[in-house]
């Protein structure tokens, strides 16, 4: 198995994957840095610069989030407060607004009834102008209340969201290989797209309503009851009881409905990553139309969800609707008697009904809104979930920085297994020395790249431990450690970006002289100088531009860029034609120059050129010496290899 195989994102594609240490992207960083110490406008006339110069000036500032990358788990609250109370001024900006307008939305009914009753009743025209003046004042402040409204909360959902993905993703770069090997990736991205949406969805607009539709329904009954508390109790009793069956049945309905369609959101994305990664292989092996027929069941399911959602969706709104309008049929009848009998005026009645509405629209809204809140508080337990996973692999809180290393590796009865109740690998103990090429060679599922994890500190031992020049590696920064360890992975990843990009990605502020070192050392001249644009060249995503020598060259060189003391080298199983397969093994060879190097063989051609080889059997080592010892021993190694030799002479 590859050594980061089959986890997030296909083959290869774990976190990581990419040799050594260090983060950021190999885009934008790189090019940034590159861009402060040269000199970008050299030789571009004045006037276009001072353009650019007033176009970046107009470019929004987008500061910096705070999450500086550390290895410590995230410890910190996520709550629903602690989004919202990232930004108080904002905060107390959107909620004064709400309640201005949630205010100054109940005078409009008031000013009709004064409008009818002083006004047209009482034939006084000043009174009716008042009441419209009125009536406009209160329009306009009540719009500029909302506007004001829904730009401080737009802004603050926009700022706890952008902060709680950088933070999320910080994370996501902090958990080890197995989260990525037992997690699916759609899953993942559910959390970072659907979930934060959800919660995005709230912050924005869900909490500014609730507050809204919550008060209007206060002072709403405050008011009714002012005007006449018997009026009030007879239609309020009449209506509220059966609003309050219906609400609690929707209510518990699209809980339901909300997580079918937030589980089956996830398969979907799960099933579309996994075909996107997959598409080669589909095509190959001609399955698209099953592929495709799985894919519509998928979506099929989130159809379904989403049409039992539509369905009680369907039952709820025009149900309080209807048990909205009875009640105003029920106001008309009694109201209408009192009009005739003189104990309430024809204004009073139409308020009456204006505040009777709307006190039955925030009812409905409340309730979808509380199916929002809901949704918003699942996802937020689901982020909280994955923001507290802890990562397997973790730094101590005294971890120190492993000093420049001479590379002595030293396992001491280490056993392993990804499962502890079956090891991979039982009492394991190997020395090698400093500058020391060592072989791991087996058969396949032996514990070859499981051993290697290890030493890259990628999983650590149920017992024993790893040490490198004598620091057991839980007792050193896994930053020092991942700089001085360089990992070259079974199936190399590349990133969407220059080949600059990709052979620097390690050390995005390599030397110019640096990269070309590296370019000449793994043979890769010929590409560079063969792609149109050189190491600017653009590189399609992963790779697919380039051949799969090609990639595992650049893999290669990105190591070399690296310079670790150490390097753990899962030889490629892809196998490449002759003069190609030579290049790879000059540059592999010119790469362990001088370092200690521990590599996964799987070629025994490889294996005869190191200094040792390890045979990796039944959870232990079976074998160790040299090539010629091994051969001459006559033991596993020498029918391996009388095999390996019979075959390529064949
Ligand atoms: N992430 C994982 N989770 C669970 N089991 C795993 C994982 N990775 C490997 N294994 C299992 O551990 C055993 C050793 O795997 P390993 O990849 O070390 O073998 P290998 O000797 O490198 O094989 P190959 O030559 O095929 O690459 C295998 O049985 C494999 O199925």
């Amino acid at each position: 198995m590859s050594m980061f195989g089959g986890g997030f994102g296909g083959p290869g594609g774990g976190p990581g994957s990419g040799a050594v240490g260090g983060l950021g992207g190999t885009g934008a960083g790189g090019r940034d840095r590159r861009q402060g110490t040269s000199t970008p406008f050299a030789g571009i006339p004045e006037e276009l610069a001072a353009g650019v110069a007033t176009l970046e000036s107009r470019e929004p500032v987008h500061p910096e989030p705070d999450e500086p990358f550390s290895q410590t788990p995230d410890s910190g609250r996520l709550t629903l407060w602690s989004l919202l109370s990232g930004r108080p001024g904002l905060l107390v900006a959107a909620a004064f607004a709400v309640l201005l307008e949630a205010l100054l939305l109940q005078s409009g009914p008031y000013l009709v009834q004064i409008g009818i009753d002083h006004g047209i009743v009482a034939r006084e025209v000043p009174w009716l102008i008042f009441a419209a003046v009125a009536f406009l004042v209160s329009v306009i402040l009540t719009a500029v209340a909302s506007g004001v409204r829904i730009r401080a909360s737009g802004r603050l959902s926009a700022y706890a969201t952008r902060d709680l993905r950088v933070r999320v993703f910080a994370h996501l770069q902090r958990l080890s290989l197995d989260f990525y090997t037992t997690e699916k990736a759609g899953v993942t991205m559910t959390r970072m797209t659907s979930d934060v949406e959800a919660l995005q969805h709230l912050l924005s607009e869900g909490f500014a309503q609730f507050l809204i539709h919550g008060l209007t329904m206060v002072v709403v009954t405050g008011v009714l009851i002012h005007y006449d508390a018997t009026l009030a109790a007879i239609t309020l009793l009449l209506v509220i009881p059966p609003l309050l069956v219906l609400s609690l049945w929707f209510r518990k309905a699209a809980d339901v409905g909300y997580n079918r369609q937030r589980d089956t959101i996830a398969a979907l994305f799960t099933h579309l990553s996994e075909s996107l990664y997959g598409v080669r292989v589909i095509t190959a092996h001609n399955q698209r139309e099953r592929s495709i027929v799985e894919h519509r069941e998928v979506v099929g399911g989130y159809r379904d969800a989403n049409d039992h959602t539509g369905r009680i969706n369907a039952v709820y709104g025009p149900g309080t609707s209807v048990i909205g309008l009875l009640g105003l049929a029920a106001l008309l009848l009694i109201g209408g008697r009192m009009v005739l009998n003189g104990t309430l005026t024809i204004g009073e009645l139409t308020a009456f009904v204006l505040y009777l509405n709307a006190f039955f629209q925030p009812v409905q809204q409340l309730v979808q809104l509380y199916t929002n809140y809901q949704q918003a508080r699942a996802a937020l337990g689901k982020l909280r979930g994955l923001l507290h996973t802890s990562p397997a692999v973790r730094e101590k809180p005294d971890a120190v920085p492993m000093p420049p290393a001479q590379g002595a590796i030293e396992l001491q009865k280490i056993t392993f297994g990804y499962d502890e109740t079956r090891p991979v690998l039982r009492d394991v103990s190997l020395r090698i020395a400093p500058g020391e090429t060592i072989a791991c060679v087996g058969p396949t599922g032996a514990g070859k790249s499981t051993l290697a994890k290890l030493v890259a500190r990628l999983y650590d031992p149920d017992q024993g431990a790893v040490l490198i020049d004598g620091h057991d590696l839980r007792d050193v920064t896994l930053d020092s450690l991942h700089r001085q360890v360089g990992v070259v992975p079974q199936e190399p990843f590349l990133f969407a970006g220059t080949l600059r990009d990709n052979i620097a990605f390690a050390r995005p502020d390599a030397s110019e002289a640096l990269v070309d070192a590296a370019v000449d050392a793994v043979g890769l001249r010929d590409l560079v100088d063969r792609s149109p644009d050189g190491l600017d060249t653009i590189l399609h995503e992963r790779g697919q531009s380039v051949s799969s020598g090609e990639r595992q060259l650049i893999a290669l060189a990105r190591v070399f860029v690296a310079e670790p003391r150490v390097v753990v080298l899962d030889e490629a199983t892809s196998s490449l034609d002759l003069r190609s397969e030579l290049r790879v093994e000059a540059a592999i060879q010119r790469l362990l120059e001088g370092r200690t190097a521990i590599l996964v063989a799987h070629r025994l051609s490889t294996a005869r050129r190191a200094d040792r080889v390890i045979v990796v059997d039944d959870g232990g080592i079976a074998e160790q010496g040299t090539h010629e010892e091994l051969v001459t021993a006559g033991g596993h190694y020498a029918a391996m290899y009388a095999t390996w030799e019979s075959h390529t002479r064949g």
